[in-house]
């Protein structure tokens, strides 16, 4: 059968999902928003060969782990179930990003294999049925099929439960200054940590309440190119999940001490004028919502504290593409 290749950038939630109403389906706790970047992309061929014994899957040229082969085949099945096909594929993802570091890996992975295992197996998928397929895999894969601001609609069923673009092209100066603190795999995958925190924090439905209300305020942040309350919102909304986790039992922590000593510094920028904000995710990394003006003073005051640090400077991106092999890549 054809081999399809699929392109699809990760993205960062300004309203996150930190919890599931349904496990299987991946119906979340709450509708979020997100922005989707340029700059971390993955690239994922496929291919359906009836040759083959199993699924063969590499991730940057390395057969995936047990755990994780298991997790894309099963995705896969998804994907032959609804083409009635029964042949196994061969899968090459290479990540343009760092993996399981809390920079959104899953989001842009599932999106891409969403993308290139559907046209592979010769379905036709509209871009709201691909953010289903994708959100299956991993929730916040939903939101990477489109570019730009994204909103997931928590929805109460495989139906509903779906992104849709706010504003695709972004043409009023945003972004987002990633603060690389530890490109390792953290030790608890955002899929553990979400349910930990669901379970066992004695503050996750105030924390569900609060969020879907801030759907509103973002979105109108967002429709006036308002970047102070954008940023505040999602500051807010981000130490908010964050507070989950630390008053778990037991409480569990993703920020580490040079985290918080770049979200102080954020903090000491404000007052002294500058429009920036922090957002982290389940992981140390903190990224940085600002104008991109500000970048070189950004910079130069994070340099000073921690000289080591490095940082990626990342623009709004695009939505998902899909080619196949051997066609001009549009
Ligand atoms: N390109 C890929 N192909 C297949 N699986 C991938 C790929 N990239 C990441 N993954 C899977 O996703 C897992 C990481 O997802 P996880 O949600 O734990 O962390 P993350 O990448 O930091 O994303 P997030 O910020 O959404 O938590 C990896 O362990 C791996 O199983
Ligand atoms: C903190 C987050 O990045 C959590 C993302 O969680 P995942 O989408 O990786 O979780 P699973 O659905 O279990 O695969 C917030 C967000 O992206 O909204």
């Amino acid at each position: 059968m054809v081999a399809f290749t699929a392109r699809a950038h990760t993205n960062i939630a300004l309203l996150k999902y930190w919890g599931k109403v349904d496990q299987q389906l991946i119906i979340p706790t709450t509708t979020s928003i997100s922005l989707t970047l340029d700059e971390f992309y993955t690239e994922t061929t496929v291919e359906f060969d009836p040759a083959l014994p199993n699924d063969q899957i590499t991730l940057d040229q390395q057969p995936l782990k047990e755990k994780d082969r298991h997790k894309i085949s099963i995705f896969l099945n998804l994907i032959r179930t609804q083409a009635q096909i029964n042949t196994f594929a061969r899968v090459q993802s290479v990540n343009h990003v760092p993996t399981a570091a809390g920079l959104a890996s899953s989001a842009s992975a599932f999106a891409a294999l969403a993308g290139a295992g559907s046209a592979a197996a010769g379905l036709n998928l509209s871009q709201a049925d691909l953010s289903r397929l994708a959100r299956q895999g991993s929730g916040s894969a939903s939101r990477s099929i489109f570019g730009g601001f994204v909103q997931w609609d928590r929805g109460t069923d495989h139906q509903t439960s779906v992104a849709h673009p706010l504003q695709e092209n972004v043409d009023w100066p945003i972004q987002l200054l990633t603060v690389i603190v530890s490109d390792q795999p953290k030790k608890i995958n955002s899929r553990g940590g979400m349910q930990n925190a669901m379970q066992n924090s004695p503050f996750y439905q105030n924390w569900v309440e609060r969020s879907n209300g801030l759907v509103k305020p973002m979105q109108t942040a967002i429709n006036q190119h308002d970047l102070a309350t954008l940023g505040t919102i999602a500051e807010q909304n981000a130490l908010e999940m964050h507070a989950q986790n630390m008053v778990a039992n037991p409480p569990f922590f993703y920020l580490t001490d040079i985290s918080w000593q770049i979200i102080n510094l954020v903090q000491d920028l404000r007052q002294s004028g500058l429009q920036v904000y922090a957002t982290m995710d389940a992981g140390p990394n903190v990224k940085i919502i600002s104008h991109p003006d500000d970048t070189p003073t950004i910079k130069s005051a994070l340099f000073k504290i921690l000289p080591e640090i490095s940082i990626q400077v990342a623009t709004p991106g695009p939505g998902l593409t899909v080619w196949q092999n051997g066609a001009a890549h549009a």
